[in-house]
């Protein structure tokens, strides 16, 4: 009898990376270059996009599937931030870029919560391991700044401060884990309509300083979700709520359940509570539900790691 034999899986590498929060966003004046100087806290929160970066023939270019939660409102060609990653990437090591890429939507679309941000950085690892460019993470990370302010904190994860444009990191100490709960909203906010906002509510505004977030800061040390709730801040806030005022509601609702604090998250107009444990969470989520002043709402634990492989396919031998 002939012996079956299956077509070997082309190589394929499957990558998750982290959605975030802003514990702390304070912004400058809006620059020459048309961005504004940060001075941040990105925390990762246990929200993950998946991107599979498979082998495709030669000359096939770059294709792109996307699934999950409102994937039907994310792009499908060269704008997507997945695609827009692999061709960079390819560009920068002169690799052919012929991969079928498939994109798992895990964080809420268009939300403050960085989940184009964290395709890009997933399918920059993906693609990476799967042509085997061995490009160090130093460099991957400058990669990642050209593709958006928030691509670099996606990479590492965990809960780093942010400076520049946001892409400059230097790790945060912290302890244990901290409980969030977001309420999220169908129709997202348009970042730069949200710092666009800030500039007309906010003339002079001075350039931002870390060291303004030192109480923040070892509230993270000692892991102390009292003391970080109570130092949680959003210069974008007020913005967002300017063009959402509905919002002011879903952070009332957080503030009568109990949350330890509530802000907007990044530019919104996803609202983040903090919760002082998991059973909390569930009764803050519970509540939003409820009260019907989300269209979902999601737990997760923070900090989480950053982008990384999960699975890899090798080629055939
Ligand atoms: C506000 C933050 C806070 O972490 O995130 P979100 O809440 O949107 O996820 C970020 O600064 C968003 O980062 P990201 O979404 O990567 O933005 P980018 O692609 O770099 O820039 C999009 C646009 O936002 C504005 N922008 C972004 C970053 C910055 N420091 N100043 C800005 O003014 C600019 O108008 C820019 O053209
Ligand atoms: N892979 C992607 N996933 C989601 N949105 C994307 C992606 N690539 C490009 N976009 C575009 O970027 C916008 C904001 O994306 P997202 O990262 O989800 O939100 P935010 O910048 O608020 O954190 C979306 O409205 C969409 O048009």
């Amino acid at each position: 009898m002939t012996p079956y034999l299956a077509a070997a899986p082309p190589p394929a590498v499957r990558v998750r990376a982290p959605g975030k929060v802003n514990l702390s966003l304070r912004v400058g004046a809006l620059q020459d270059d048309g961005y504004h100087p940060l001075a941040t806290i990105f925390q990762a929160v246990a929200l993950y996009e998946e991107v599979t970066a498979t082998q495709a023939p030669q000359g096939a270019g770059i294709s792109l599937t996307v699934s999950g939660p409102q994937s039907d409102v994310v792009p499908l060609d060269e704008t997507n931030l997945a695609w827009r990653a692999a061709d960079l990437l390819a560009r920068h090591t002169g690799v052919a870029a012929d991969v079928a890429l498939h994109v798992t939507k895990g964080v809420p679309v268009a939300g403050g919560m960085a989940g184009g941000s964290a395709d890009a950085a997933a399918a920059l690892v993906a693609c990476d391991a799967l042509w085997e460019t061995g490009v160090p993470r130093s460099e991957l990370a400058l990669i990642a700044a050209e593709l958006g302010s928030d691509v670099p904190f996606s990479l590492l994860g965990h809960t780093a401060v942010g400076t520049g444009r946001g892409q400059i990191l230097t790790p945060a100490m912290t302890r244990g884990e901290f409980h969030w709960v977001f309420a999220a909203q169908a129709e997202g906010l348009s970042t730069p309509r949200v710092f666009a906002a800030y500039d007309g509510l906010v003339t002079d505004a001075p350039m931002p300083d870390p060291a303004s977030d030192a109480a923040l800061m070892s509230a993270l040390r000692a892991g102390d979700p009292v003391a970080l709730g109570r130092t949680l801040h959003n210069d974008l806030q007020e913005a967002a709520l300017s063009l959402r005022p509905s919002l002011r509601e879903v952070l009332g609702v957080a503030n009568e359940a109990g949350a330890l604090g509530a802000i907007v998250s990044g530019s919104g107009p996803t609202v983040a509570a903090l919760a002082r444990s998991r059973q909390h969470a569930l009764a803050v989520a519970a509540t939003w539900t409820a009260r019907g002043v989300a269209d979902s709402v999601w737990c997760a634990t923070a900090p989480a790691q950053g982008a990384r492989v999960l699975t890899a396919v090798a080629p055939a031998k």
